[in-house]
């Protein structure tokens, strides 16, 4: 079935009065097919949108969890074609949009152009680069939008106020709210700065805002959404339940319940 797009998504889910909920796992960890299941156990589990990280040889923003998983996706021979033939498979087969994830460098390998195209004709409505360059973001969000790709653009706790402006004026799609200097991986508490970041980000824009790093309980998913985000993104934590579990099956079967503990907290 045809998604929608991450922003026509946001605008659903305002009339509804709700909050996106967005887990993010890494590609081929353990492998693609149960990458492929695990898709599907976000999708019927009442994700919003789903981060589908490309493993990367050099993740810098990613912490133990992340760069673990990417570790062993590439160890199997994970690479850009593969996860591409799996999307192609499974995306038809999802009612929730994809966002795909990935370091700039896979991008400049193939040609950004190329890359778009590539990741628009599977169904892939958005993407997001944390590393890329601010002068290269322009040409990457031009070179997105051809495609119709939705290029999602993050902003941390000390990105001064200007550019920050400059941020969520580019930022298709949602505007990402690193909730905590650092890298990826659960916190036992979320920053209570994010609040007040949330509020100067919304004087900003009318943009959808979500908010991602530390998040990994329901109670943190609630203490976000009551902050004022517009969605909610879960990584890490989601990754360990699928690196941590003993079969693939396993590992599926608790990703469901996990999803659905948190998917709870915003009902
Ligand atoms: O893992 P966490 O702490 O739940 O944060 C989400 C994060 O994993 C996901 O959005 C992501 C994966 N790799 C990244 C690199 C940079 C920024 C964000 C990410």
């Amino acid at each position: 079935m045809e998604t929608v797009g991450l922003s026509e998504t946001f605008d659903r889910l305002k009339k509804q009065g709700k909050v996106a909920f967005i887990p993010y796992i890494t590609a081929g960890d353990p492998d693609l097919s149960t990458t492929a299941e695990a898709l599907k156990v976000l999708d019927s589990c009442g994700s919003d949108i789903i981060e589908l990280g490309v493993p990367y040889s050099d993740p810098l923003a990613d912490g133990p969890v992340i760069q673990a998983a990417a570790t062993r996706s590439l160890a199997r021979g994970t690479n850009f074609d593969s996860i591409i033939s799996m999307l192609k498979e499974v995306v038809p087969q999802l009612s929730t949009p994809i966002a795909l994830f990935t370091y700039y460098n896979p991008i400049l390998k193939r040609g950004t152009g190329r890359f778009m195209s590539t990741i628009r004709d599977t169904g892939v409505h958005g993407l997001v680069v944390p590393d890329v360059p601010l002068e290269e973001t322009e040409t990457l969000r031009e070179e997105a939008k051809k495609s119709g790709i939705e290029l999602v653009l993050l902003t941390t706790p000390t990105t001064p106020t200007k550019r920050m402006k400059a941020i969520v004026d580019a930022a298709e799609g949602f505007v990402y709210l690193v909730s905590s200097v650092g890298v990826t991986g659960a916190r036992a508490s979320v920053s209570g700065k994010v609040q007040a970041l949330l509020q100067e980000i919304k004087e900003a824009t009318t943009k959808p805002v979500a908010v991602g790093f530390g998040i990994s309980t329901p109670e943190q998913v609630k203490q976000v959404a009551g902050w004022g985000a517009d969605g909610v993104i879960v990584g890490s934590a989601m990754v360990k339940v699928l690196g941590d579990a003993k079969s693939p099956q396993e590992g599926l079967k608790e990703l469901e319940h996990f999803t659905r503990s948190l998917k709870s907290a915003l009902d």
